[in-house]
């Protein structure tokens, strides 16, 4: 497979290392000043650029027939537009705010456990996570897809940066370091706490998910979470 990849920094070089290892070949590597993009070389591009470049890279792929897994954050109030413009030219494009296995099987033990909470009234939740320090966003995209679980799941109408308002999920934001990710959702009561943790060793489980996610989006059209990759059902 012949992968373009947007954003040439920790992420990019870490998914060159892992499709090579996977026998593909990267034929690009786009950043701020490239000018020319050779989009009839890719199969496949692969985003994990800036906030401000993510929705042109996304789109542009789009616009030249190439279908494009994006892991980029900080840009999702523009969303609605991608995935308008993805359906229009009718391309293929796949999100995800966290493309490690096992942070998408947190997600969906978040779900089930805000599921369960909800029914008891007794716990408060707060979201905690911590990045390394070049980080540009903040809260990280994977809290806000926890606080978007635990929304769907109980009568939370809205999640809030640093701040703990009675009827909001609170995220709190820790920049340490080179920390690669860890996600924390804690529940206190009043004689009791519930906590579930996620912490990443190092950026390959987000890399090596990517990598699957562009094996598996070729010769597909229409808009995709990692959900659709991942077969996480039990027995
Ligand atoms: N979804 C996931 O699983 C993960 C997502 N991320 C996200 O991926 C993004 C990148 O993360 P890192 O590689 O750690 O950041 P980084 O800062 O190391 O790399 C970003 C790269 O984007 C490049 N860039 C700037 N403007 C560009 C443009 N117009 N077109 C193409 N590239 C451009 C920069 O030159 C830089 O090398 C961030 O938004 C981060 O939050 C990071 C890890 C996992
Ligand atoms: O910037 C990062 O490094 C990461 N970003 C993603 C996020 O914002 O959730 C995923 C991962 O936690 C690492």
């Amino acid at each position: 497979m012949k992968i373009g990849l947007f954003g040439y920094g920790k992420m990019g070089k870490m998914i060159e290392q892992i499709a090579q290892n996977r026998g593909h070949e990267i034929v690009a590597r786009i950043d701020e000043n490239s000018t020319e993009i050779p989009y009839g070389d890719m199969d496949v591009a692969i985003d994990f650029s800036v906030p401000e470049s993510a929705v042109s890279n996304i789109k542009g792929c789009l616009s030249g027939g190439v279908p494009v897994v994006s892991g980029t954050t900080g840009w999702l109030e523009k969303f609605g537009e991608v995935r308008d413009h993805c359906l229009k030219v009718q391309g293929a494009f796949l999100y995800a705010s966290n493309f490690s296995l096992g942070v998408n099987i947190f997600f969906e033990l978040n779900r089930m456990l805000a599921g369960m909470i909800q029914n008891s009234g007794e716990y408060k939740v707060r979201i905690d996570e911590t990045h390394h320090i070049h980080k540009l966003d903040a809260p990280s995209g994977t809290a806000i897809t926890l606080a978007e679980g635990i929304i769907s799941q109980t009568d939370y109408k809205q999640w809030e940066l640093n701040k703990g308002n009675v009827d909001t999920v609170p995220i709190h934001s820790h920049r340490e370091g080179e920390v690669p990710g860890t996600h924390v959702i804690t529940y206190s009561g009043s004689v009791d706490e519930i906590s579930i943790r996620h912490e990443a060793f190092s950026r390959e489980g987000f890399a090596l998910g990517a990598v699957v996610a562009a094996e598996w989006i070729l010769g597909k059209q229409g808009v995709f979470n990692m959900k659709d990759v991942l077969n996480l059902g039990g027995k």
